[in-house]
């Protein structure tokens, strides 16, 4: 059974597909310390979450269990990305659930903000009638300056232009003619923008690059009277400079639904300025779009979990069910060449280069590297590897994995060799699929050969004369180890030269049986190579060790 732990509020509809998924089980807990978080991670194979649980290196350290963190919601800076991928933890997030029930917030907040819509209803409810101090703004003719045009950012644009705003934009990765088409006349200089409008608008996530972004330096080259407003995360806006900016007057007032500490401490200077709006981080609070997130949170678990799926990951490729169907195959042929090498070359590694032929390059060659990268440290590290990390331990490491592709076929339809470079020079082995299943290692270095790529391989190096062979299947069989298949490559497949052999064993060799194989005087070296089982549960994405 799969656990997955949920430790914040999430629709039931999210939990009954969970708990109706066979293979699954769920464990909801609530309220819990970060301690407890943490020790309640030691059973759990998934964990969903939302903005409130806090994933920090700590919690992820030693994990061993743990394969995927899903967000039910959009932003992730709640999860400690570098960590989750360093221990080859898949994080993937509900990217478009909540975005238009988040653009109807940012567009409540700034009717509520411009026409004084919460100090008025608490004066009334107090018994006040007060009708003069709260004249308002109008929206229509006001610009509108949004920063961020993703979902959200866009999604707020439409929403404006319905209300006769003039919709000017800044985003790094929009192009112009996009945006015009949208309606938004696009800056590529975010100080230029905002000396232009009347109310601004931020839906960038929170990043190094984004953390105050809006600081006071910015907020004074604004308009004066200029209303601000942020629903995306709190930290894009300064809020010290912006709580002062609002007390001399140059700005006009502020919304926000979410601030740096959540929940934010009742001495915050912003929540006691009359000018200024604010809400819990309720924007993506609605039934719809919690039961949207809910729902797809629940079953991009599901399909990690029982269908080996990813989707909307934020630390790796995605690659669906149908792909990795297609997949499986080749990221096991990367990983077990990756695993030869590692068990080949006792010397640093220093590099690695892998060439893709044939259909072998129509597919996801960076997961299938990644998966390499995987096999290739899984020797050497004691902590777990798989695609998820294997990249960031390979670099961390100063080992550069670079790629090539070929659609040429050349001896096979398929076909991924690889290399690697070392202290002691360079190592090559190739490998094929035969029959869509059947994975072949076809080359060590200058020999050509047809071995099994699994369970226990016996590779000896032998001068190419007669009864060699056979009195290396002897010394097997009077230690009681069964070949299985046996495969021979020669240097220019002469005779008399040097050979290499692979037998693929049914069993462990004795030490005996080694000294045996390797007493031949025809053999100059014997190395016994471990390959996980054919048919392992898919040791490139889980974190269990090869
Ligand atoms: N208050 C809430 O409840 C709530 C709900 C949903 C999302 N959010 C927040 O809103 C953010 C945006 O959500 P989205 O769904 O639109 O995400 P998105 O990924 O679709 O859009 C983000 C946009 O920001 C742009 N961007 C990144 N860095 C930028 C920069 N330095 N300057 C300008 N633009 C930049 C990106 O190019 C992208 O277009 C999320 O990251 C999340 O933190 C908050
Ligand atoms: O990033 C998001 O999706 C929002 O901040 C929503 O957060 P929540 O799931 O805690 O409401």
């Amino acid at each position: 059974m799969y656990r997955v732990l949920i430790t914040d509020n999430l629709s039931p509809a999210g939990l009954k597909i969970l708990k109706e998924t066979p293979g699954i089980e769920v464990d909801l807990r609530k309220g819990l310390t970060p301690d407890e978080v943490r020790v309640a991670l030691h059973d759990a194979d998934g964990i969903i979450i939302r903005s409130e649980t806090k994933l920090t290196p700590e919690i992820l350290k030693d994990q061993p269990r743990l394969k995927a963190i899903v967000r039910a919601g959009v932003g992730t800076d709640n999860i400690n990305l570098p960590a989750a991928t360093r221990e080859g933890i898949v994080v993937m997030n509900t990217p478009a659930g909540n975005t238009t029930s988040t653009a109807e917030h940012t567009i409540a907040m700034m009717m509520a903000l411009s026409r004084n819509i919460a100090p008025a209803a608490s004066k009334l409810r107090d018994g006040v009638w007060d009708r003069k101090s709260f004249t308002g703004t109008q929206l229509a003719g006001k610009t509108i300056a949004i920063v961020g045009l993703g979902r959200i950012g866009l999604a707020v644009a439409r929403r404006a232009i319905g209300l006769e705003m003039k919709i000017l934009g800044f985003d790094p990765f929009m192009s112009v003619e996009r945006a015009a088409e949208q309606g938004i006349e696009l800056y590529r200089d975010i100080d230029e923008m905002i000396t232009k409008c009347d109310y601004l608008t931020v839906h960038t996530p929170l990043s190094p690059e984004t953390t105050n972004l809006i600081g006071a330096e910015r907020l004074a080259k604004m308009k004066k009277g200029v209303r601000i407003i942020n629903c995306a995360r709190g930290g894009i806006i300064n809020e010290a400079e912006l709580a002062q900016a609002i007390e001399s007057g140059h700005i006009g007032g502020a919304a926000l639904d979410v601030f740096v500490k959540e929940p934010t401490p009742p001495d915050n200077p912003l929540l006691k300025l009359p000018q200024v709006l604010c809400t819990p981080h309720l924007a993506a609070s609605t039934d719809e779009a919690q039961e949207l997130v809910a729902v797809e949170a629940a079953e991009i678990m599901a399909g990690f979990l029982v269908r080996h799926e990813v989707r909307h990951a934020v630390n790796m490729a995605p690659i669906s069910s149908a792909e990795m169907a297609d997949m499986r195959i080749y990221l096991d042929l990367g990983l077990r060449l990756g695993v030869v090498l590692s068990q080949l070359n006792k010397s640093g590694v220093r590099s690695a280069k892998l060439t893709f032929r044939g259909e072998a390059a129509t597919k996801k060659t960076k997961l299938i590297s990644n998966a390499f990268a995987a096999g290739l440290l899984s020797s050497a590290l004691a902590e777990n590897v798989n695609i998820v990390n294997a990249e960031m331990l390979a670099h961390e490491r100063g080992i550069q994995i670079t790629e090539s592709l070929s659609s040429e076929v050349s001896d096979f339809s398929t076909m991924i060799s690889a290399t690697v470079y070392t202290d002691e020079g360079e190592c090559s082995v190739a490998g094929t699929i035969f029959g869509r299943q059947f994975l072949r290692l076809v080359r060590v270095n200058q020999f050509h050969l047809d071995a099994y790529l699994d369970g226990t391989l016996l590779l000896y190096r032998h001068i190419d004369r007669p009864g060699v062979i056979g009195t290396i299947g002897t010394a097997c069989g009077q230690h009681n180890v069964n070949i299985a298949h046996m495969a021979v490559g020669r240097e220019r497949n002469e005779p008399g030269g040097e050979a290499l052999a692979i037998l693929n064993l049914d069993n462990e060799p004795s030490a005996e049986a080694l000294a045996a194989v390797q007493a031949n005087p025809a053999v100059t070296s014997v190395q016994l190579l471990r390959l996980p089982k054919a048919g392992n549960p898919l040791p490139w994405l889980t974190t269990q060790s090869v």
